[in-house]
């Protein structure tokens, strides 16, 4: 039987540069690396988070806290990361999270993702600010698992239209942002002047919408492109939501919704009382409240309040297997990567990107075989301790 461990085979027999791009396979490392290929604008809007960027650091130190405790003479010869999350089928319990503009990655942007996410069999959240049309990213991904994030803007007609692209291009799951109805005080862009969007990247799928159109008197051209701008400035994000708004988004999704940005027990209470099927802890990669709490020290509590009435996942930080069986020993049922993948496109597109999750899922799989683990639902709170 094959496993994701079979790459670390591969490798050692084949090298890495020929048949597979020579990236580290160490996924710390990219980041920097990327930093070396990429503007400075760039590198920065995607490595940067906000104000000091405390939280950031924060949610890389929290997994440094916990220790796995190895376990052997366990026979893990027959190991299974597969999971089903949300009537998803997944061969680990890894995804890649909305990464919204990813052509200032790269050219191929979103669509590079699609394909290495698809070849993969692993679902690719896409998120409403994408560089390109969540159809043409579905029409990459092919038969891919794939789910829509949603940026949920003030036009409820607007928001209603993006549901029903995305129903119709097959997304089977629905994730809904919280936390980022406006950007936060993010320097690193603010010291270069530098957001994508006013570049008319990212907002691709509100210029081609219907909708959008309607409201700014017919297509985006050179005429109208600057009322555009404003219209989809003012469109962008709603501050004035509230939990009650939940029940308009419940109507018009008939599959499963998950809520991104939880850190509080009490939201994750608030959204199964909501119907809604899962939440994802999640702090934005520290990208919005800067000296909040690292969204790993949030997921216990989160975990605790909800799980088994719905889906836990979790982000922000992960980089590493070692990661990964931290996060699900702490209550999620499955992950979601960002920057990890973000800067493997930026340094080789699609194979970048297949190269991140060929890494990061047999990094997975050998760290729980070491340590006494055959299948994610074997691990919890009995497989680490704090370190002191
Ligand atoms: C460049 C960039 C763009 C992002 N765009 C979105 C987005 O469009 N929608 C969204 O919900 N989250 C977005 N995020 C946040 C990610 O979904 C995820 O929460 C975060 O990257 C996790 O932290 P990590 O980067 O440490 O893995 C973005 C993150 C980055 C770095
Ligand atoms: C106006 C806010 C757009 C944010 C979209 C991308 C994103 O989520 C990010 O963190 O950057």
């Amino acid at each position: 039987m094959s496993s994701l461990a079979d790459f670390q085979n591969e490798i050692y027999l084949n090298g890495l540069g020929d048949a597979l791009p020579a990236l580290p396979t160490d996924l710390t490392r990219l980041e920097e690396l990327a930093g070396a290929k990429l503007s400075a604008q760039a590198h920065g809007y995607v490595a940067g988070s906000a104000g000091s960027e405390a939280t950031a650091r924060a949610n890389r130190a929290a997994f440094d806290r916990w220790r796995i405790v190895p376990r052997m003479l366990r026979d893990v010869a027959d190991r299974d990361l597969s999971v089903e999350v949300l009537g998803t089928a997944m061969p680990s319990p890894v995804l890649l999270a909305p990464v919204g503009v990813q052509s200032i990655l790269h050219p191929d942007g979103e669509l590079a993702t699609a394909r290495a996410a698809a070849a993969a069999g692993v679902t690719q959240i896409v998120s409403t600010a994408a560089s390109y049309e969540i159809e043409k990213v579905a029409e990459a991904a092919g038969d891919g698992p794939r789910w829509y994030q949603l940026y949920w803007p003030k036009d409820r007609e607007l928001a209603a239209s993006f549901l029903a692209r995305a129903k119709a291009a097959g997304y089977s799951a629905l994730v809904v942002t919280l936390d980022t109805f406006t950007l936060a005080w993010r320097p690193r862009d603010l010291d270069q002047a530098y957001l994508p969007f006013l570049r008319g990247i990212g907002v691709a799928n509100y210029y081609t919408d219907p909708v959008f159109q309607r409201a700014v008197g017919g297509p985006v051209t050179e005429e109208n492109r600057d009322a555009a701008l404003l219209h989809w400035v003012a469109n962008f994000g709603n501050p004035s939501l509230t939990w009650d708004d939940l029940a308009w988004l419940r109507e018009r999704w008939d599959g499963p919704i998950a809520l991104k940005g939880i850190q509080h027990p009490d939201d994750a209470r608030k959204a199964v009382d909501a119907g809604m099927d899962g939440v994802i802890v999640s702090n934005h990669g520290g990208r919005q409240v800067d000296g909040a709490i690292a969204s790993l020290d949030a997921l216990p509590a989160v975990a605790d309040a909800v799980k088994g009435r719905a889906a836990v996942l979790f982000d922000s930080g992960i980089r590493t297997g070692s990661d990964v069986v931290k996060a699900l020993a702490l209550g999620a049922d499955a992950v979601l990567i960002g920057r990890a993948y973000a800067y493997g496109l930026a340094l080789g597109g699609e194979a970048g990107v297949r190269h991140v999750l060929r890494c990061l899922q047999a990094d997975l799989e050998l760290n729980m075989a070491l340590s006494g683990l055959t299948r994610p639902s074997e691990i919890d709170l009995d497989v680490l301790v704090r370190d002191r």
